[in-house]
């Protein structure tokens, strides 16, 4: 962003709602993060693949780390905010109140999450239909995605939910009504997650088909018949009350917002890499690979006409870069499996005990870890018998098979903190190997990918930086910027200021690092 070097007069509020923590950020108008904040936030698991949260306490820790960020600032300065956000499901009845995902009835609990996967069978039905809407999601539907789990909660929830329903928003489209009252969906959400066609809109024949024909009947009113391109200016910006829940002024504009990945991808993939003899110097665009890492991991290439790869989400058009087709290829579980490995391995608790006595992270324990044993050996090697399949929790991409499961191979009977080491070693290269699948399945396709970019909280672990770029033998860019999706959420305030002419003009970004 946002260019020149002049000092800043315009600064712009980028919120980011990810799995297990929300984050917001001051960003000046060249593209500098001044200040930062993030708050956890909470999450439920009644029953195994259930995986619920609540809109009220993500808005609660959207405010406390909003008014963190700017305090002490002089307000006026302050001309855009924008929201990223998890693709989860927010369910509100007519008067904007929380109704309950569960059978529990806990109306506090009206999220279902990207992750959860109760909607097995929904999917399997909608899969069978063969419609042509799967082929702008890489041929089969996840159950990831809302039609599946829309379908549960009328087939399970009737009472109690979805005879009460009348909003069901994308999480990050209930942020942007939440700042502004404007029900307006972002296209980004809508034709990721919702099967809406940025050329055709709404497909009355797939929600016929799949039992859904209520939306159809009422013009799709609860999902959404206003649609805007990320990065625009929604209402008459934010109204009074969210003003004050926030800490910020009333009226400032507040943009349609994008999915999480899809921020970062924004964030990350113009970047300036003038003068680091990069590849990717001087190729188009289309040659990069944007890879938000964080819980989950997801894989955003560009292309100028359509590309449709099998088991990898899209082609979707202007749904992250306007004007380009964005697949989107992802693995389900990344930050989550490496911290369920090894936090559930016997030797964690002397492994945390050593961690703190040194002030450092488990990670940059076991990163020094490994460097200690492996003596003279390249690091990689310390795994040639112990192997791991990644797809605990299904696989995303490119098999697009959800049954799948994970797995150990070359386990021993010791328990120690070598093993530990070496099991965390195998999780990131059998996630680094993941991604070189699902690159092998976008090029097979007709994408020519020369260069990764990276960014989310992995991206911070040197081991899974140099893991990916060894093991898919392409350099890995860092942006000089570490908080990237942060960045993505104030590019789309800074496009809905009016300060710049458009979401293109905004994401060219230095970068410093190279692996
Ligand atoms: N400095 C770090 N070193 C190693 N791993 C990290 C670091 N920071 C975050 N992570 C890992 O990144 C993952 C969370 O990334 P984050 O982008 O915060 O997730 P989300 O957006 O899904 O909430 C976790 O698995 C965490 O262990
Ligand atoms: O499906 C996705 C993007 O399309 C993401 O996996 C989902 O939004 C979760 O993101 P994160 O791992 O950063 O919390």
């Amino acid at each position: 962003m946002f260019g020149g070097e002049q000092e800043p007069d315009n600064y712009y509020v980028g919120i980011d709602v990810g799995t297990g923590s929300v984050r917001a950020a001051v960003v000046d108008q060249r593209g500098v993060l001044v200040a930062y904040s993030e708050q956890p936030i909470k999450k439920w698991e009644p029953q195994f693949n259930h995986h619920e949260q609540s809109s009220e306490d993500i808005w609660a820790a959207c405010c406390v780390v909003t008014k963190k960020v700017v305090q002490g600032m002089d307000l006026s300065r302050i001309r855009g905010l924008g929201f990223d956000a998890t693709c989860s499901l927010v369910v509100l009845d007519k008067q904007f109140r929380p109704l309950p995902v569960n059978h529990e009835g806990d109306s506090r609990r009206n999220v279902i999450m990207w992750l959860d996967h109760r909607a097995v069978s929904q999917v399997h039905r909608i899969n069978e239909t063969k419609h042509s809407v799967l082929q702008y999601v890489g041929g089969v539907m996840s159950v990831e995605m809302q039609a599946p789990k829309l379908l549960w909660l009328k087939e399970n929830l009737k009472e109690t939910c979805w005879d009460k329903a009348r909003h069901f928003f994308d999480l990050p489209d209930f942020l942007s009504w939440k700042a502004t009252g404007v029900i307006a969906r972002s296209l980004c959400s809508l034709v990721c997650k919702w099967t809406y066609s940025a050329e055709k809109g709404w497909d009355d024949s797939f929600w016929k088909l799949i039992g859904l024909e209520d939306f159809v009947a009422d013009n799709y009113s609860k999902i959404g018949n206003q649609v805007l391109p990320p990065g625009a200016s929604l209402g008459s910006g934010l109204t009074p009350e969210a003003a004050k829940d926030l800490g910020l002024p009333t009226g400032i504009a507040v943009a349609a917002s994008l999915i999480d990945a899809h921020a970062g991808g924004l964030g990350v993939i113009g970047a300036d890499v003038r003068g680091n003899g990069l590849i990717c110097e001087g190729q188009p665009v289309t040659s990069r690979l944007a890879i938000i890492c964080g819980t989950s991991s997801c894989h955003m290439g560009i292309s100028k006409d359509p590309i449709f790869v099998p088991g990898i989400w899209g082609p979707y058009f202007s749904a992250m870069v306007p004007g380009f087709w964005l697949n989107e290829g992802g693995q389900s579980v990344t930050g989550k499996l490496i911290d369920h490995m090894v936090q559930g391995h016997a030797a964690f608790p002397e492994l945390q005990a050593k961690a703190t006595a040194r002030c450092q992270s488990v990670y940059a324990y076991l990163n020094s870890h490994l460097d200690l044993i492996k003596k003279a050996q390249p690091v990689g090697f310390l795994t040639v018998d112990l192997h791991v399949w990644p797809d605990f929790h299904g696989n995303r991409s490119p098999l697009a098979d959800l049954t799948l499961k994970g797995m150990v191979t070359g386990l021993k009977l010791s328990q120690d903190l070598d093993d530990l080491a070496i099991l965390y070693l195998a999780t990131v290269q059998a996630i680094a190997f993941g991604t070189r699948f699902i690159i092998e399945a976008m090029e097979a396709a007709g994408h020519s990918i020369s260069t990764l970019f990276l960014c989310g909280g992995l991206s911070k672990n040197p081991l899974f930086v140099q893991m990916h770029a060894d093991i898919t033998g392409m350099p890995v860019v860092l942006s000089k910027e570490v908080e990237s999706v942060l960045v993505g959420a104030a590019i789309l305030g800074a496009c809905a200021s009016g300060d710049f002419p458009s979401v293109q003009a905004l994401i060219s970004l230095k970068v410093n690092t190279r692996f």
